[in-house]
């Protein structure tokens, strides 16, 4: 069977939905829903059917476009704002919408209005959780799922009924004041942020990290014997999909518990409580913007760490403080493992010191942060945290088993290494949340897949989306911008842009509208053309994978992935980019040409697991027959791939196979058009050379004359 037969017949299979882009994007303004049914009011009876399609929400409220920097071409912002505070009787009274109260009125207020959500029942709560798809496991070894375990055989079913939890959902943001008083103002923040129904997996993770864990801790029967935590606080594992609102997940409970610490130590006010890492300065920057938000008003100070800065130690300032760069008190520092490993590299007691009144660390992107690559930075400043009270999450939409069995074993490294020390470290119970199918592209976006045959091809595949008035080829239907565009490598994009440099007309803004971005542009360029993007100003930015994680540009229609990518999370967070928060209408467009088959069966898997999550009627989207026709890659080579990407269009194959990778270059000139420009251009060059030449000789002889003898 001819794999590449098989695969442009795919194309077509999944090209039957090209038509819907028009109807809805997610850039034409508020998207429906945050992926929650309401729950808080109906009958038991309607939520409890495990099978049952969810039911989306099309009139809840949702964030304002506005509240992001310059988010300002994602429709009409008065418009939005309205249909916000109209639209959400359910989660205001009545008198409270006709009111149209400000929003921190509307906190003030959430905080005396009696309980909307009464107590409910232990079944209700389960049938919550499953209607969501959450699943909440105690990993502890103490946990009953251990303790199964080693009684032995007691059959599958038992074992994952009993290492189970099952703590109440947190249906509504008011919730969130009547049940856990967090600050006033920060309830008033989210208000009016516009976000009123939590999304799923703050239904599932801010109860496991506002409650006590003794709350929801309960021994499952037949484990009558697990000894109760008191631990403040869990360590917690939290896997959900890409733009399921994991940012808010963390911040509301990093912005609580320090201001309630800072209420009971004032001693604890002059020092760094949490740190919160991210793999790119990208994502930094936009978790310190979410955080400031959250906390505007609570006196809680939100941070990204920068180069050369330096943390208050909490003591009283030391002689020679004076000097050097300025010392920055803040509650909660955001930013990348590199940075802040590099500020502990250069330790002196100061700096070991301003660390140790941190009890809260944050892993966004953990699976990356725990990756080879920011491996040894992530677990050195862990270890470096000398607070026995040290609560740590991770986060992702991936997260294969071993990061899982790393994050156990450096929790109890550091306890014991602790522990050692003082003797009174105790163990806080470790919890994993999973929202939905784990490790899954989100199912509200369009995968294509088309294949290209060669790197012309592709390029001539990404001009037909680019231009609205390509008819629908082989790629299906253009991509309205703003859209993302992923290569491989560095080089890859910078040659991609200089390719597509005029593809845009001048009158509808020409090179203006396409921006590359990677990680060796100066800071400044980075922030820059963030800054436009998300304005509109650029309409398609190509990047690498620089992007593909936590970046949340909310009306992106699409992702194109020029280059395959080299693993199925780097494929789940690529696509990730668009489809955010529940938005429909986005579209992933993965093109490969005849040297990506043997690397295409990761992406294919992910692209089959969601067209079946979004329930693709038989005959549509990816066939069985024909993942079964492409070739599976080994463990070695899967993993050499994740390393270093296909390796014809990297530097090092440019070396070792030149043809092919000549083959692999961006370009859209025919062979021998290249030839003769470099012939004339090494002409040119030579000439200019030789004319140098000519006019040192010239000189030399005018300067060596010695006069007449
Ligand atoms: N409860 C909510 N209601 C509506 N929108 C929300 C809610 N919570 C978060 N959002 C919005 O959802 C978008 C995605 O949020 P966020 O960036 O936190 O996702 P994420 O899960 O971290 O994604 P990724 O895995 O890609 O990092 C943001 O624009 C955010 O404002």
């Amino acid at each position: 069977m001819d794999p590449l037969r098989l695969l442009s017949r795919s194309a077509k299979a999944t090209r039957k939905t090209d038509k819907k882009q028009n109807q809805s994007t997610p850039s034409a303004g508020q998207r429906a829903q945050p992926q929650l049914p309401p729950i808080v009011n109906q009958p038991l009876d309607n939520r409890t059917t495990a099978s049952r399609k969810r039911k989306r929400v099309q009139d809840v409220p949702s964030v304002s476009d506005d509240q992001l920097t310059g988010l300002d071409f994602f429709a009409g912002h008065g418009a939005t704002r309205m249909r916000v505070k109209a639209s959400a009787p359910a989660q205001i009274s009545d008198s409270e919408s006709s009111k149209k109260v400000a929003g921190s009125q509307h906190a003030e207020d959430a905080r005396d209005t009696p309980l909307t959500t009464k107590t409910i029942s232990s079944e209700e709560i389960r049938a919550i959780l499953k209607q969501h798809k959450l699943k909440v496991t105690w990993l502890n070894p103490s946990s009953p799922q251990e303790k199964v375990k080693r009684k032995g055989k007691e059959g599958s079913k038992a074992k994952t009924e009993k290492s189970q939890l099952h703590p109440q959902p947190l249906c509504s943001f008011r919730e969130l004041g009547e049940r856990y008083a967090i600050p006033k103002r920060m309830a008033a923040n989210i208000h009016d942020q516009g976000y009123a129904t939590p999304t799923e997996v703050q239904l599932g993770a801010l109860p496991l990290l506002l409650d006590s864990p003794s709350l929801y801790l309960q021994p499952a029967a037949g484990a009558a014997d697990v000894p109760p935590h008191n631990s403040d606080g869990v360590d917690l594992l939290t896997v959900a999909p890409t733009g399921s609102g994991k940012t808010l997940a963390f911040m509301i409970p990093l912005v609580h518990k320090i201001s309630q610490e800072r209420r009971t130590d004032e001693t604890l006010a002059r020092m760094t409580s949490a740190i919160v890492l991210a793999p790119t300065k990208e994502l930094a920057g936009q978790i310190v913007n979410e955080g400031r938000k959250l906390a505007s008003g609570t006196k809680i100070k939100v941070t990204q760490l920068r180069k050369g800065m330096r943390l208050a130690s909490g003591g009283t300032q030391q002689a020679g403080d004076e000097a050097g760069p300025p010392i920055v008190k803040t509650d909660i520092i955001v930013g990348t493992p590199g940075l802040l490993h590099n500020m502990l590299e250069e330790e002196d007691e100061l700096k070991q010191m301003s660390l140790k009144g941190v009890r809260h660390l944050v892993l966004d992107e953990a699976d990356v942060l725990l990756d080879p690559l920011f491996r040894e930075q992530t677990l050195a400043i862990w270890n470096s945290l000398s607070n026995p009270d040290l609560r740590v999450s991770l986060w992702s939409a991936t997260m294969g088993s071993n990061i899982e069995e790393l994050a156990r074993s450096t929790i109890h490294t550091r306890r014991d290494a602790l522990g050692a020390g003082s003797g009174d470290v105790q163990e806080a119970p470790l919890v994993r949340l999973v929202v939905g199918l784990k490790d899954s592209a989100v199912p509200n976006v369009e995968h294509r897949l088309v294949y290209a045959a060669t790197e012309q091809g592709k390029l001539m595949g990404l001009r037909q989306l680019l231009h609205p008035a390509a008819s629908s080829g082989d790629t299906g239907a253009p991509l309205l911008p703003p859209f993302l565009v992923f290569t491989q490598t560095i080089e890859r994009a910078i040659a991609l842009h200089s390719e597509l440099l005029y593809d845009i007309p001048a009158e509808a803004g020409g090179i203006s509208r396409i921006a590359v971005l990677h990680s060796d542009l100066s800071d400044t360029v980075r922030e820059s053309v963030m800054t436009r993007f998300r304005k509109g100003d650029i309409w398609v930015l190509i990047t690498t994978d620089l992007l593909s994680r936590g970046v949340d540009f909310r009306g992106v229609n699409g992702v194109v992935n020029y280059d395959i990518p080299t693993s199925s999370a780097a494929y789940v967070h690529r696509v990730g980019r668009t489809g955010r928060a529940g938005r429909e209408g986005g579209v992933a467009v993965t093109l490969y040409s005849k040297e990506d088959i043997p690397y295409l069966k990761h992406v294919a898997t992910v692209v089959a697991m969601a067209q079946k999550q979004k329930g693709t009627s038989s005959g549509e989207g990816m066939q069985q027959w024909l993942l079964d026709a492409l070739p599976t890659l080994s463990k070695p080579e899967k993993q050499k791939l994740k390393k270093r990407g296909i390796e014809s269009r990297t530097k090092r194959g440019k070396e070792a196979d030149p043809k092919s990778a000549r083959r692999a270059r961006i370009s859209s000139k025919a062979g021998f058009i290249r030839k003769s420009e470099n012939n004339r251009r090494s002409a040119i060059l030579g000439s200019q050379r030789r004319q140098q030449a000519d006019l040192a000789n010239d000189a030399g002889d005018e300067t060596d004359f010695g006069g007449f003898d």
